[in-house]
């Protein structure tokens, strides 16, 4: 069965229909880059609401399992590749891709000509799309949802595991290897909803804060702003991906929306500190304007070297880190987790500090 996908700045892409929507399916379409990790793509809450077309030829070859999902069910609003493997091969694997998508209601479109889409997109821009069994009459009507981050932030607080440093890990839509990024150091953790006030998050007397990953433009978190720069004023924080936007947007700087986002496993990025380069996981569509910073006591102290953009900061007198690119991995590189040792050092430091925060 013929399906389609009709771009918004114009151009309409055919293919065939694995999991064909009831109805049409509107959403940003963008593009991943890495040549496996979907699974963790999938779950990621931070593309909540896209369409995302893997530019990897061929997709879902070891299947879906039951340890790589970053949260409990898919996000994405629709998925596109040239070609899927239905049978998965994995000793692993519980599900093909194609079984996984269909047990969520979730339409998958094979055999689409994925490299022109991406080109569409480097030139055009990240942009609203439809999928669709209709090739023609499509109407764009802009329902941009702003409470992205309502809907994947979990509603309770809950704790996990036991250890001498106590962070709290605020949740704008977190991926779980974030929370084991910190288990597996021997924290314990609070995960906490995205608007707890400062106030309760200080009642559970925490040592270091870490803001999450999350979806959408991190301009509509702009009543969290406050909360969060009472935070960063208090606790040794570790921002990663929307959360190092919050930390810039909470001190006065400014974010914008780049072209077409960077989705892939393979971003250099060089910290400006050890001037080492290394590869990162990276997943994000707006980035901190450098030229914004100078009010801040912010500094860049990692670029990303395929456009320069900033990819990570700290504060000439809080002790803040922050990463655009994903320290946890999954998927991806790990050669960036040694941003969470530096942040649970500089907790511990603070800790034994006479001069401590909060
Ligand atoms: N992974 C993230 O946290 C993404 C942050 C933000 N939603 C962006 O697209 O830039």
């Amino acid at each position: 069965m013929k399906g389609y996908i009709h771009l918004e700045s114009g151009g309409k892409y055919e293919g065939k229909w694995l999991n064909p929507p009831k109805q049409n399916i509107s959403g940003e379409v963008v593009f991943y880059t890495g040549m496996t990790g979907y699974q963790e793509v999938l779950t990621d809450p931070s593309y909540k609401d896209q369409i995302i077309v893997f530019t990897y030829p061929l997709i879902g070859n070891y299947g879906i399992n039951e340890e790589d999902f970053e949260s409990k069910k898919p996000h994405v609003a629709g998925v596109i590749v040239y070609e899927v493997n239905q049978n998965a091969s994995h000793y692993k694997a519980n599900y093909s891709l194609p079984e996984y998508l269909k047990k969520w209601d979730i339409p998958l479109m094979h055999h689409v000509d994925t490299r022109a889409i991406v080109r569409n997109i480097r030139n055009k821009g990240s942009m609203p799309a439809i999928l669709s069994s209709e090739s023609e009459n499509i109407l764009f009507v802009n329902n941009e949802d702003g409470d992205k981050v309502g809907k994947v932030s979990d509603k309770r607080m809950s704790s996990y595991g036991k250890g001498d440093a106590h962070i709290v890990l605020v949740d704008y839509g977190l991926k779980k290897s974030i929370l084991t990024s910190l288990l597996k150091r021997g924290c314990q953790v609070t995960v906490v909803p995205y608007d707890t006030s400062f106030q309760a998050i200080k009642n559970l007397n925490p040592d270091g804060i870490l803001l999450s990953n999350g979806p959408g433009d991190p301009k509509q978190l702009n009543p969290q702003l406050a909360t969060v720069k009472k935070l960063i004023q208090h606790f040794p924080t570790l921002g990663i991906c929307l959360g190092h936007q919050l930390v810039a947007l909470s001190l006065g700087g400014n974010t914008k929306k780049l072209l077409f986002g960077h989705r892939g496993a393979n971003h250099p990025v060089i910290d400006q500190v050890t001037k080492r380069v290394f590869m990162t996981s990276q997943n994000h569509s707006y980035v901190v304007d450098e030229a914004s910073l100078n009010e801040t006591g912010l500094k860049s102290r990692f670029y990303n070297l395929h456009d320069q953009s900033v990819e990570g900061l700290t504060h000439d007198q809080y002790l803040i880190q922050t990463v655009q690119f994903h320290p946890e991995a999954n998927p991806g590189p790990a050669e960036g987790e040694y941003i969470f040792d530096e942040f649970l050092n500089m907790v511990k430091e603070n800790s034994r500090s006479a001069v401590a925060y909060a």
